[in-house]
């Protein structure tokens, strides 16, 4: 936290004389001349006069500074400024001058109510506040889940809704439940299975049968959902099940279900628990279970949480600091990001992300399931499919908190099928399988190589996946253990390859057609479980080993599949492009109908891990604030890729463009230093997108620098266009004429594009990747123009001091022109390339225009 002075030369005060020196080799007029810039007393005029006087300033001067002048506004865009001459707008460059360099600036300044790439939930309203060294980016949120405040289910799920009287009612029930519990082990009063004595030794384990889904093995059948469900009441009483949790450990059967309530913030043995659920209390008829709709408006369909672990032994050996603060009580956390400013001194800059669960390194894996995982169990007896992954960088502890998930998951299944869907056929399997650079291995059959086929029918199948039908925990755990260590031992570099894998682990609920154990068991629903890879593993791309870069290329691919396709889950979308990569296709069934997804972010809290900890949390931000009623996300103003590559960067028509540099200089300086802090803080909150960045492109060809940093609040809310849908249907959405265009709807346009045109995934990759290196050479670009800018603002504040030479100006101005079309070239020559391999593929293509 320092405060950083100006260079005393930097400053212009009321009333100074700037001098110029003449070019040594002889310029008209006399050597110095002495241009009053302003006078204390002066009131700014208005800026059409300022630009008026100061043309006449130049003109007057045509004999001695004149053409100097002249010659210093052909050369750059950026000599505007030279020519404001009234004090309001010197001041503003003094404070641009601070302002960039992160200080000096006081008080909040409203910058963009809109959204930017990461850490604004949309349709919130977002601060930047750069004060003294500190920026702050304050996010206050209208919750997604107005409930919030405390860490509970309540934030998710949506349970009360409920008249008062009916929650005393339940309360009383419960609280005589608890008193009334008998201790009935209900699951021993029934196997589910057939006499182990019928089934070869080889299938026992722990006295309890493990057997392979012999009936249909591999093909995950989510489609057959014809299933007769339990009535109505039951279900409701079942999707009603988190909020009896909420109120007593208890459980109420009656009428031939019960409602299961779990170890409720409390690690219990299954048998504990399985003892205490057996009450038969009657329901009350004053109960009125919650309807259809808002059982199934209970739970969010996306649902982000993020998990800080405790900072680690060797971290804490080396000093480093925990950056994260999470406020007790609330679902936000702070990143407190160490950066330099440009004379070394550090400061601090805070990132406050809002989520709808912040839970901090107390937090114990109990209470990490009961705030994920445990609220949607019940919704997969009744056709959800239900996904559940951690996202994080390595050793951030993704593993650590999967990997219990799936046990208590399996201990609550077991549960609802032994009490509240008793005798109604429902089957529990579990697979586990590992997609390691692309290809799929079945975990608990030695790593068996699997393929993955779609059927007519659009069906995925995995070929040769071994599936497990299971009963009890002891076998569901053995099983994960068995999955866990063929995972971290298959492979050369155990937990290092373990890092550059997804791991999945599906408990499938399937029931039995008219309660025939003979017939194939119809899927009824399923839960996903997925350890990612390390997400820092996508950025591998530029390795020089080759192996490496198509991992890294091949994560990246999946990570941002991922991410598309909870987007268009959450939109409703009838296209969900789930062929973006081999992890979103296995998945697709999960993505189809109805479904939930829980995201867990974990980060790590060490200084050395904040640039990771930064982008999970932008990508966890991407996911929420993309969801619907979350953002002001609006399909019709989603600028996308084919607009993106058809505008060619026109610099030199801005510089040409002598009406809008007028209006430039009209604007000031000080408009322009806002706005562009703007820019940074929208590239800090993640990264330019490349609808930020067409933008960007779109104003440099119609305005001038100040500008080009003027994002409006529309373009911010925009979401980067999908990069992973199946070929060319990733470029399908469109704005045209302001008018939405669904993605569906043009996929159906089948002469729009050449399904043949990308022979192979690898293409389509290599296109996407393409795009994705572009996107960043040019936010490399702008952010090098930017710093092209201060220089030349430099040089423009030196060029008035005494002594100044003309021979130094001229020469560093060269330099910087230089520098300046030498990036332009190489951003237009990486542009023509892709336009050219998007052409070659048919992605572009006029037809797409209405
Ligand atoms: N919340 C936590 N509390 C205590 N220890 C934790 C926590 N989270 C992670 N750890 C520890 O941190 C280490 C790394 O965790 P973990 O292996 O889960 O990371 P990961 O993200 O899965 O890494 P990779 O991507 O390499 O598989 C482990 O030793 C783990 O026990």
């Amino acid at each position: 936290m320092h405060e950083v002075s100006h260079k005393p030369g930097n400053h212009i005060a009321p009333g100074h004389v700037l001098h110029i020196q003449r070019h040594p080799l002889g310029l008209d007029g006399p050597s110095v001349s002495r241009h009053p810039i302003w006078t204390g007393s002066a009131p700014s005029p208005g800026p059409a006069t300022d630009f008026e006087s100061s043309s006449n300033s130049m003109g007057g001067n045509r004999g001695s500074g004149g053409h100097l002048l002249a010659l210093l506004a052909c050369s750059s865009l950026f000599l505007s400024p030279l020519l404001s001459v009234d004090r309001r707008r010197r001041k503003s460059r003094g404070d641009s001058r601070r302002e960039s360099c992160g200080r000096g600036r006081e008080g909040p300044i409203s910058l963009i109510g809109g959204r930017m790439n990461g850490a604004v939930v949309g349709g919130r309203q977002m601060q930047q506040r750069t004060g003294g060294q500190l920026h702050q980016r304050q996010y206050s949120s209208d919750q997604i889940f107005p409930e919030a405040g405390g860490g509970g289910a309540s934030k998710w799920l949506q349970l009360g809704g409920l008249p008062a009287s009916q929650q005393v009612e339940y309360s009383r029930m419960l609280r005589n439940m608890q008193r009334g519990m008998s201790g009935e082990f209900l699951s021993s009063a029934e196997p589910l299975t057939p006499p182990i004595s019928s089934r070869p030794s080889s299938q026992r384990k722990n006295g309890e049968e493990v057997f392979p889904n012999d009936l249909s093995p591999g093909i995950l059948d989510i489609h057959s959902f014809d299933t007769e469900l339990l009535p109505e009441v039951i279900l409701s009483l079942v999707s009603a099940f988190p909020y009896f949790k909420l109120l007593c450990c208890g459980q109420m059967t009656g009428a031939g279900f019960g409602a299961l309530p779990l170890g409720y913030g409390h690690e219990r043995n299954l048998d504990d628990i399985e003892a205490s659920f057996s009450s038969n209390r009657p329901l009350s008829r004053n109960i009125v279970p919650p309807s259809e709709k808002e059982k199934t408006s209970s739970v969010a369909k996306i649902k982000v949480v993020v998990r800080k672990r405790p900072l680690n032994k060797k971290e804490i050996a080396k000093k480093e600091d925990d950056i994260i603060t999470i406020e007790p009580g609330c679902n936000s956390l702070t990143v407190h990001e160490t950066k330099f400013k440009v004379d070394l001194t550090e400061y601090l800059e805070k990132h406050e992300f809002v989520f709808d669960a912040v839970l901090d390194e107390n937090v114990s894996n109990e209470e990490v399931y009961h705030e994920t995982v445990e609220p949607i169990v019940p919704a997969i007896f009744n056709r959800t499919k239900a996904t559940c992954f951690a996202y994080g960088q390595t050793g951030s502890g993704k593993t650590y908190t999967m990997h219990p998930l799936p046990l208590k998951a399996s201990q609550d299944i077991l549960r609802l099928m032994h009490h509240a869907y008793r005798n109604q056929g429902f089957q529990l399997f579990v697979s586990f399988f590992e997609i390691y650079g692309g290809k799929l291995f079945d975990l608990l059959n030695d790593r068996r190589k699997l393929c993955m086929r779609e059927d007519g029918k659009q069906k995925v199948c995995i070929v040769g996946l071994q599936e497990y039908r299971v009963s009890s925990i002891d076998t569901i755990k053995d099983l994960i253990e068995k999955g866990n260590a063929t995972r971290s031992t298959g492979t050369t570099g155990a937990n290092e390859e373990s890092s550059r894998s997804h791991a999945i682990l599906q408990l499938a609920i399937k029931k039995s057609v008219d309660g025939n154990e003979s017939k194939p068991a119809r899927i009824c629903g399923k839960l996903s479980f997925i350890d990612l890879a390390g997400s820092e593993r996508g950025a591998d791309t530029t390795d020089n080993d080759k192996q490496t870069r198509i991992e890294g290329a091949e994560i990246n691919k999946s990570l941002l599949a991922l991410k598309e396709c909870i987007r268009a889950l959450d939109n409703d979308q009838v296209h969900i492009p789930f062929r973006g990569s081999k992890l979103t296709e296995v998945l697709r069934d999960s993505f189809v109908g109805d479904s939930r997804t829980v995201m867990i972010s974990c980060i790590s809290p060490n200084s050395g891990s904040c640039e990771h900890t930064l982008n999970t949390l932008r990508y966890a931000d991407r996911v929420k604030s993309l969801s619907k009623g979350n953002s002001k996300k609006d399909l019709s103003s989603t600028t996308n890729l084919r607009e993106s590559v058809a505008a060619p960067l026109s610099f030199s028509k801005t510089e040409g463009n002598t009406a809008d540099a007028s209006e430039n200089y009209k604007r000031g300086w000080s408009k322009q230093i806002e706005n562009e802090s703007s820019f940074f803080s929208a590239r800090e909150d993640g990264i330019l997108t490349a609808s930020q960045a067409n933008h960007f492109q779109v104003n440099s060809r119609s305005s001038t620098t100040a500008e080009m940093f003027n994002y409006s609040e529309d373009v911010l809310e925009q979401e980067k266009p999908s990069l992973m849908k199946g070929k060319a249907e990733a470029y399908a959405v469109l704005p045209t004429n302001g008018k939405a265009r669904r993605v569906d709807s043009l996929v159906k346009r089948k002469d729009v594009f050449d399904e043949d045109s990308f022979d192979s995934d690898d293409e389509l990759a290599d296109l996407l990747k393409e795009e994705e290196d572009l996107v960043t050479a040019h936010r490399r670009q702008v952010e090098a123009t930017l710093n092209i800018v201060r220089e030349e603002m430099r040089l423009l504040d030196e060029a008035y001091q005494p002594g100044n030479q003309l021979d130094e100006y001229v020469t560093r101005l060269n330099a910087i022109l230089s520098q300046k079309a030498a990036g332009i070239v190489e951003l237009q020559a990486r542009l023509t390339n892709f336009q050219k391999h998007l052409t070659e593929k048919h992605v572009l293509v006029s037809s797409l225009a209405p």
